[in-house]
């Protein structure tokens, strides 16, 4: 079923879910069961699984010498979609992006989507890779999410990339994008931002998940001023809990957000790192307690793969 009418169907009660990571190649898929097992008590009506971008690695030949060879080191997005599905019996959403895919392959994976009966999907447009400072298109792919978007929403009508189909089993998926209530870090200004999300919405996205956020306020306002833009599809929270020390310096710095005073202060008087996952799983609490009691349609909990935090906000929550 498609996210829109997992919320339609909930009226007003707010749903919970969560995202997470495919294994790295060549480990056990059952490690993400396990992770899976204990927050299926909350009723998830649907499970996100990012797809990675490639990067370069280094394999040292015969001769000693340094071989650079560009891999995905964690392929199998749309199979672990479909082996959730099966297993749990939840909606999957394969995180679909423009960095690293041509046009076509894209519409191989949509197609591939659409034999297992995944009806929705996340369109991004993807990291820069690692060595990159700021994202370089693929050749042959998108370069904006608004782009993509507009591909997945032609194959409902049968448009595919060299050719309309006339059929009556075209796929018609639920599209979501990603927004960013503290502005995404290439942007010049919230409002600009903004602007690009109402053309993402424009060509047909269907909800909007969002970036992380640790004060609810950026994320109040953040709704407000998209529905004065004409931005009138739901806008679902993304939250992460803080969970190592060193969170502090690395989330503002790869994700652009700013942390409160009053969380920073916390996390700084912990002796070790087991107290700093009691103060991110307590700050998710408050958090996302405030954001149901406001009424907002799903809580996203961006697991990456642990579950135990996730399961005692839920627990608190729910
Ligand atoms: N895996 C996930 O769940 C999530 C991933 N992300 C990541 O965030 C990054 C950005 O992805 P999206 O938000 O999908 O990208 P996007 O294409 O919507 O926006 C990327 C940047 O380009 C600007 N922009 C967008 N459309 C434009 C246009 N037509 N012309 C000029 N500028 C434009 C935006 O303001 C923004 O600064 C990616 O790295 C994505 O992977 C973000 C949220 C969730
Ligand atoms: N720009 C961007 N890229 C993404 O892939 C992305 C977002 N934003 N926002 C929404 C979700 C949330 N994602 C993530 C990804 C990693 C962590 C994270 O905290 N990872 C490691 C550190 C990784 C590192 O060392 O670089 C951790 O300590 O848990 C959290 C959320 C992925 N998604």
């Amino acid at each position: 079923m498609k996210v829109t009418e997992h919320i339609e169907r909930a009226k007003g009660k707010t749903l919970f879910s969560f995202e997470i990571v495919p294994p790295q190649k060549g480990k056990n898929i059952q490690e993400l069961y396990d992770n899976i097992d204990p927050l299926m008590e909350f009723n998830p009506p649907f499970i996100d699984v990012t797809t990675s971008r490639e990067e370069h690695i280094y394999i040292k030949r015969e001769d000693g010498l340094l071989e650079r060879k560009i891999t995905r080191m964690r392929p199998g997005t749309v199979g672990i979609c479909a082996a959730i599905k099966q297993k749990y019996d939840v909606d999957t959403i394969p995180h679909v992006l423009c960095g690293g895919f041509t046009k076509e392959e894209t519409e191989y994976v949509l197609v591939d989507c659409h034999y297992l009966g995944i009806e929705n999907v996340m369109a991004l447009r993807g990291d820069a890779m690692k060595h990159q400072r700021y994202f370089e298109p693929t050749k042959g792919g998108h370069c904006y999410a608004n782009d993509l978007v507009g591909q997945i929403r032609d194959l409902s009508k049968g448009k595919y990339l060299n050719e309309v189909i006339d059929s009556e089993n075209h796929p018609d998926f639920c599209i979501g994008v990603a927004g960013y209530p503290e502005k995404h870090l290439e942007s010049p200004s919230l409002e600009t931002d903004l602007k690009k999300l109402k053309a993402k919405v424009d060509a047909g996205a269907d909800y909007v998940v969002t970036q992380m956020f640790f004060n609810n306020q950026a994320y109040f306002e953040f709704v407000e001023k998209a529905k004065e833009m004409g931005i009138n599809v739901p806008i679902i929270p993304g939250i992460k809990p803080i969970a190592v020390k060193k969170h502090l310096q690395l989330l503002p710095h790869v994700f652009s957000i700013d942390l409160p005073q009053a969380l920073i202060d916390s996390v700084e008087a912990c002796k070790n790192n087991k107290e700093v996952r009691q103060v991110g799983i307590e700050w998710a609490i408050e958090q996302t307690k405030e954001l149901k009691a406001a009424g907002v349609p799903v809580l996203h909990f961006y697991s990456m793969g642990k579950s135990s935090n996730i399961k005692q906000i839920a627990k608190a929550v729910f």
